[in-house]
């Protein structure tokens, strides 16, 4: 069987370091073309410890881009970028899919909004796909399997790990600033929370912080539940909601993000219960470069291109 190619836009970042090593493993994928301004010229195979060709990093613009006629781009630009490689790759019309990464087309109708666990009975074939947040991810899955059940907005607390910041020097990734910190941003109104909240159809409140560790988020969950619960059956419903998903453990404990860093499955737990069952608490992880942005594209493409949706993914 011929392989199908894929080509990433914005390969120097850190979610496309993640995606490269993933192609790399993949049976029926090839790499075909990797962009990034900063490297062109250079061999990727300098860059990334898995990857063992010969490929160089190429500086391609949108045209450029469509005209490679791809069966899959990916798009892993800061946000705000990707307008203008969707449009010329639209006008060329050749049948390639395109996932991308950044929050520029998760409010938009005519794109699949691609978080397997929780959505992917409604994709239509799009060939689309906006690829979800890392905290808009993890506050999803604490919350989709007790939606109907609560009595008010759900509240959680996200730390992510710096790599969440992207590589474009920031307060947010400036690891001298971060020292024995805690930094608190974007404290009403993040993205994250307005995307969480449309696709799961019900008002979630975050609060982000970024920490020093690199990689890896934990979101803090507090759910008031519209009657009282006893903890067995919250813990049914999580299990239930995911007893099937391979990238999705539900745990007894609280999950801790030192466990998490390069693990492409997010973790569920804690579901500690306030004394009268009204309250409930749940807590996540994942790495926000894997279940947050690249292992959840790959789920993506896997089943954009009727792959097992797990290939290359080590589950
Ligand atoms: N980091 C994370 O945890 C997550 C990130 N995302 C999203 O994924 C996307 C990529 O994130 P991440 O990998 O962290 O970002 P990085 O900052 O690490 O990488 C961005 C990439 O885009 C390229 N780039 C930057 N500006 C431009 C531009 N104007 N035109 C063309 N290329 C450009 C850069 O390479 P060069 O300058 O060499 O061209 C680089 O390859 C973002 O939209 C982010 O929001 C989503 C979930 C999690
Ligand atoms: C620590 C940090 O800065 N994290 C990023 C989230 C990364 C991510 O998932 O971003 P997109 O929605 O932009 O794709 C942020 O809060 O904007």
């Amino acid at each position: 069987m011929s392989k199908k190619t894929i080509g990433i836009v914005g390969a120097r970042g850190h979610t496309g370091a993640e995606l490269i090593r993933l192609i790399a493993n993949h049976p029926a994928l090839e790499l075909a073309f990797v962009s990034s301004r900063e490297l062109d010229g250079q061999r990727l195979a300098d860059h990334n410890d898995t990857y063992k060709g010969e490929l160089r990093f190429t500086n391609l613009d949108a045209e450029a881009v469509a005209a490679q006629g791809m069966d899959v781009v990916i798009l892993a630009l800061p946000n705000g970028k990707a307008a203008p490689y969707v449009e010329a790759i639209d006008k060329a019309d050749k049948g390639t899919v395109v996932v991308d990464l950044s929050a520029d087309y998760r409010f938009d109708e005519r794109w699949f909004y691609g978080l397997p666990e929780l959505y992917r009975e409604r994709w239509r074939g799009e060939k689309r796909i906006s690829n979800p947040g890392c905290y808009a991810t993890a506050v999803q899955l604490s919350i989709a399997p007790v939606k109907d059940l609560l009595a008010a907005p759900p509240v959680s607390f996200g730390v992510s790990g710096y790599s969440g910041a992207g590589t474009t020097p920031s307060d947010r990734n400036d690891p001298e600033k971060l020292r024995d910190n805690l930094m608190p941003y974007s404290l009403t109104g993040h993205m994250h929370e307005r995307e969480a909240s449309r696709h799961l159809g019900v008002p979630v409140e975050f609060m982000p912080h970024v920490a020093p560790h690199f990689r890896g988020l934990t979101v803090t969950t507090n759910l008031y539940l519209a009657r009282p619960m006893k903890r067995d059956e919250v813990v049914a419903r999580f299990r239930g909601a995911y007893e099937n998903e391979k990238l999705v453990r539900v745990l007894d404990d609280a999950p801790w993000v030192s466990r998490i860093a390069n693990k492409h499955h997010a973790e569920v737990g804690a579901f500690e219960m306030s004394a009268d069952g009204r309250r409930v608490v749940v807590v996540a992880t994942l790495d926000n470069l894997l279940k947050g942005a690249a292992t959840q594209a790959m789920q993506n493409v896997n089943r954009a291109l009727g792959f097992d949706e797990y290939t290359s993914i080590p589950v």
